[in-house]
């Protein structure tokens, strides 16, 4: 049965896409069979792997999540891109944006993720899931079909702020919806070294969660012009720039995330 972790945070830019691409092919590299879901409506994620989001017409987790119920309704195994760099993918482009108000109308719309990736959890080792920056009804889906929570967070003072709020979802979702889920860790990433509000910022996490008992990985996830290069390429960082040190963490994280196991 594989492991489902959901990537979250409501803030944008934290490096939610970033890292569901490099850990995913980094735990396919570590011989861990991966499925990649793009659930943010911006497709960067199948972009981040080489496909064109706009190309994928109506083959993404749209058609197949949400017009579950219609005709136009596709089976999960027609929106699977296979062998994306190691990993499968279920892609999303825009139209997944109306799965917001789709998904409203809908008899327990919290699980439709869940719904549609069960047939499929036996497949794989992980399922990782790149949510929308906001806590609306596709990230409770993730939260409810998974069984952890990864937040990568940027290691600066206004990128802690939202995240009492995601915290608090997180337990929400716990009590009502899905009493399994845990939280995998908090990531820090876009770390400047060389910054001391950075590495002061990086104290206070590991210090505030520390006493909170939540689990700041590790690894550390430093700045690098090369993940903002890599999209361009469709290839994650771990296969563009292998040998740098973007690329490493990713890699020790895989390390982190299986001793979790
Ligand atoms: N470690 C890093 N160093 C430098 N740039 C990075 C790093 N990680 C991600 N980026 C860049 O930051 C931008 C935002 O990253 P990404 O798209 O992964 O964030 P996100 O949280 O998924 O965003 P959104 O909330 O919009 O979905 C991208 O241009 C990406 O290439």
């Amino acid at each position: 049965m594989s492991r489902v972790i959901a990537v979250v945070n409501q803030k944008g830019g934290v490096a939610k896409t970033t890292t569901v691409a490099n850990l995913g092919v980094a735990l396919a590299q570590a011989g861990q069979r991966c499925l990649l879901v793009d659930s943010d409506p911006q497709g960067s994620l199948a972009i981040s792997l080489g496909q064109d989001p706009d190309s994928l017409a109506s083959h993404t987790l749209y058609e197949a999540m949400v017009l579950a119920d219609e005709g136009a309704h596709k089976d999960l195994k027609d929106v699977i891109l296979h062998d994306q760099q190691g990993v499968d993918l279920i892609p999303a482009n825009l139209e997944l944006a109306a799965a917001e108000i789709d998904l409203n109308s809908q008899y327990a719309r919290e699980y439709a993720l869940s719904r549609l990736l069960a047939p499929v959890r036996d497949a794989y080792d992980f399922i990782l899931v790149d949510c929308p920056p906001q806590l609306g009804i596709l990230t409770i889906n993730a939260l409810v079909a998974a069984d952890s929570v990864l937040v990568p967070l940027a290691t600066n003072y206004l990128a802690l702020r939202g995240l009492q709020l995601l915290l608090r979802t997180v337990r929400l979702v716990q009590s009502r919806l899905n009493a399994s889920l845990r939280i995998e860790g908090l990531l820090p990433t876009l770390y400047d070294r060389r910054t001391s509000h950075h590495q002061e910022t990086l104290q206070e996490v590991r210090r505030i969660f520390g006493e909170q008992h939540i689990r700041v990985f590790e690894t550390v996830i430093p700045r690098s012009v090369r993940f903002e290069e890599s999209p361009i390429t469709g290839t994650p960082a771990v296969v563009y720039a292998p040998n740098t040190p973007g690329a490493q963490a990713y890699r020790e994280l895989v390390q982190e995330v299986l001793i979790n196991a």
